[in-house]
């Protein structure tokens, strides 16, 4: 076993800010995602987390893809971020959909020409899929879910749903495969961001890259993606979450509606969305997002630990509970003893409308 535990009691919050780095020679490959021309928030968290690695790191970007938001992705990755050095483009129809088979296929190919100390990705289920995958194939044991870097092999992560923080030693050959909470290594807005030492941006040579790469198990059928309007849920500012005490889908559309006057995401507890009230994607806890935006609101919430799990990194929490013994009351900043269909409609009247 690569990973060796060795010891568990950190503090939860910043604690990729309060570890120190020392250095050593080091290149890091952060395997991307983008959408619309954009690398995406957690992407960027990946890039932060790297700089934690040590110093003189140099840090190479992987996008994959074809076709105009790929070439868009390439020229915002090159100037969104000054401590990458590198945009590597792996442009073709191979890598058009998110199929697990050739995406792992091209990290390996990746590593085999770059030869990195560190891969690192975002936590999210993009590189849940792929990651795995990849470090089977370069035979690799990955470490997942980090909150803390102290160095170039030593990792905080939570487990037992984040009620104990484990720090690990990798101990096994290169690369060392990471996936990254965005949460813990926040990166300012992103399509604001703009430094005028842009990246080189190169392209991946692919000709070894043969059809029998290509060929999986997997089959692409559709892309169904959540309503753009919405801030998306990993990365927002703010999150209104309903419990199963909304009773129905057409009450939670309550907490759609605050959400939207407060430009907000919607999250939902297992509870509801196992009820039919809110789609999969918008579940939050340990089997679901983890988010920890400024402000997070939790209505009718009983605050069980898979919930907890999922946001207590939130800045702020605000609980509205009709029982005043609720678990949720002991993580939130602030806590009301109501009934949320009572309090919901008064603060939907209150608050002044968005502009
Ligand atoms: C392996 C595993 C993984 C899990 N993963 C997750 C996960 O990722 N995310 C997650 O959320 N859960 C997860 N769960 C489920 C979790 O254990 C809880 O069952 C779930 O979080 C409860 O959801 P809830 O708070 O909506 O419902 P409940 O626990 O039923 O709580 C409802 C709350 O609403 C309050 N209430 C009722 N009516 C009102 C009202 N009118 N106004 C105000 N308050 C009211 C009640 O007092 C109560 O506290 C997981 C469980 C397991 C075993």
């Amino acid at each position: 076993m690569a990973i060796r535990a060795l010891l568990g009691a950190f503090g939860s919050r910043s604690i990729a800010t309060r570890m120190a780095s020392y250095s050593r020679s080091l290149s890091t490959l952060v395997v991307a995602e983008h959408e619309g021309g954009f690398v995406k928030a957690s992407s960027l968290s990946a890039v932060e987390a790297a700089k934690y690695l040590g110093e003189d790191n140099s840090i190479s970007l992987l996008l994959a893809g074809s076709g105009r938001s790929l070439q868009e992705a390439a020229e915002h990755a090159a100037s969104c971020h000054p401590s990458i050095s590198e945009v590597l483009l792996a442009d073709s129809d191979k890598f058009t959909y998110p199929l697990a088979e050739p995406w792992a296929r091209l990290v390996h190919l990746m590593q085999q020409k770059g030869s990195y100390s560190h891969i690192i990705a975002g936590s999210g289920s993009f590189w849940k899929n792929i990651l795995p995958r990849a470090a089977a194939l370069l035979d690799v044991s990955p470490i997942t879910d980090i909150i803390g870097i102290s160095g170039s092999n030593l990792f905080v992560r939570p487990i037992y749903a984040g009620n104990a923080l484990n720090t690990v030693r990798y101990t096994g050959s290169d690369p060392c495969m990471l996936t990254i909470r965005s949460t813990s290594f926040p990166f300012g807005p992103v399509s604001a961001c703009s430094f005028s030492n842009a990246a080189f941006v190169n392209k991946v040579d692919l000709s070894t890259f043969t059809e029998d790469d290509v060929v999986g198990k997997s089959k692409y059928l559709s892309l169904s993606s959540q309503d753009t309007e919405r801030p998306d849920l990993g990365n927002a500012r703010v999150v209104v979450t309903g419990g199963r005490a909304l009773k129905s889908a057409e009450n939670f559309k309550l907490i759609e509606k605050l959400a939207e006057k407060l430009g907000a995401a919607v999250g939902a507890t297992r509870a509801a969305v196992d009820a039919g009230f809110a789609p999969n994607e918008l579940q939050v806890g340990q089997t679901g997002k983890i988010v920890g935006p400024e402000l997070y609101m939790a209505f009718g919430v009983s605050g069980a630990i898979q919930h907890i799990a999922g946001m207590r990194d939130s800045k702020v929490i605000v609980a509205v509970n009709k029982d005043a013994d609720a678990p949720i009351f002991q993580v939130a900043d602030y806590g009301l003893v109501g009934d949320l269909f009572e309090v919901i409609p008064e603060l939907l009247e209150k608050l002044p409308e968005r502009k």
